[in-house]
């Protein structure tokens, strides 16, 4: 199903019927429907309504997830992500009412969807194409990363001919290898360099601790990261960074209480095992505890979602990369 995601100040959502005459307004622009390929102009109002209830159909199985591009509830245009047969790859498109144009609103609600699609769903890679006198999509493309692969032509039922088209696409490796993450610059105490110095070379370990909390039926908690953060919508085990002048254990018992509200002061914390993966802008060495006993109940304090997930069921709960090897050791521990 298709999610609802937050882009800065914008909600994408999934679209509802309701959502019909917004979409007529909007669509029926010459500006906007003449970059959209399959689009008549005039822009009929039945087909917004046919539209909407087809990516609706389309959502419940999992071939394509359409989004309405919403500011304070007020609808300004849509997000697509449609996918391949396989599901391993998908093509996204986009468009924007023209009296939002030029806020870079287009290139927000997209990157979440990139995001998205490439880390939630896993896939491969992304595909784009823009008509080639479309040069603002080409440049939000160009900001998300995607490179031209070549060129093509398609009919655009609005105009009544082909025209030439740039085919770009984006892989899943060169994404998470460019994701903007910079664990040193949110360090408070590291002062900014002077402008004129070229920036030092980052460290690139980040020192994550993290607990495989294990209830009485030795199920997992797992908390899934919320919209607002980096991989967010992934399932993760609970934790966080390491600061500065702690233990990996103090760090612990202060992520577990500031994140979850229990108490793992004097439990025991069994070193399992750890990660040290590359994870793309940090390399990430994290060491995963199994812990059974603690004070409290675990209870989202930061607007995660939490679940208890059998061992043999952490497979169907997309995780970071990273995360992925610990699922074998732990269903190893716990089979
Ligand atoms: N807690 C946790 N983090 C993980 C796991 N797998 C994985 O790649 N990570 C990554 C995600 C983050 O980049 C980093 C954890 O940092 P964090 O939770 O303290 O920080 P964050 O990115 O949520 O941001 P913030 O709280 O500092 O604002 O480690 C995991 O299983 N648990």
């Amino acid at each position: 199903m298709t999610p609802e995601l937050k882009a800065g100040a914008l909600v994408l959502r999934p679209l509802q019927p309701e959502d019909a005459p917004a979409i007529h307004r909007l669509v029926n622009d010459w500006s906007v429907v003449r970059m959209l390929s399959r689009l008549p102009f005039p822009y009929p109002r039945e087909l917004a309504t046919e539209w909407i209830e087809s990516t609706r159909r389309d959502s419940a199985q999992g071939q394509a997830h359409h989004f309405a591009i919403t500011r304070d509830d007020a609808l300004l245009g849509a997000v697509g992500l449609v996918l391949s047969d396989d599901r391993r790859s998908g093509s996204i498109g986009y468009w924007l009412a023209p009296a939002v144009w030029g806020q870079g609103l287009t290139t927000q609600a997209a990157q979440r969807i990139v995001e998205w699609g490439l880390t939630v769903l896993k896939l491969e890679k992304l595909t784009a194409t823009a008509a080639q006198d479309n040069p603002a999509s080409a440049a939000v493309l160009r900001k998300l990363g995607f490179h031209k692969t070549g060129t093509s032509s398609r009919r655009f039922v609005s105009r009544g001919q082909d025209c030439a088209v740039d085919l770009y696409e984006l892989g899943r490796a060169a994404f998470l290898a460019g994701a903007q993450d910079d664990p040193v610059t949110e360090s408070p105490s590291v002062p900014p360099a002077p402008a004129s110095v070229a920036p030092a070379p980052k460290p690139r370990t980040l020192l994550v601790v993290a607990a495989a909390l294990l209830d009485g039926q030795g199920r997992i908690l797992l908390a899934r990261r919320p919209e607002g953060k980096r991989l967010a919508g992934l399932w993760e085990f609970p934790g966080g960074k390491v600061e500065r002048d702690e233990t990996p254990e103090q760090a612990l018992i202060r992520e577990m209480r500031e994140e979850l509200g229990i108490d793992l002061a004097g439990a025991c914390l069994a070193p399992f095992t750890f990660v040290s993966e590359n994870a793309g802008p940090f390399h990430l060495l994290m060491p995963l505890y199994v812990v059974r006993r603690w004070r409290g109940v675990p209870t989202p304090r930061e607007g995660q979602a939490l679940e208890w997930v059998a061992a043999t069921d952490l497979e169907r709960y997309p995780m970071p990369d990273p995360d992925l090897p610990l699922i074998p050791l732990l269903q190893e521990l716990l089979g």
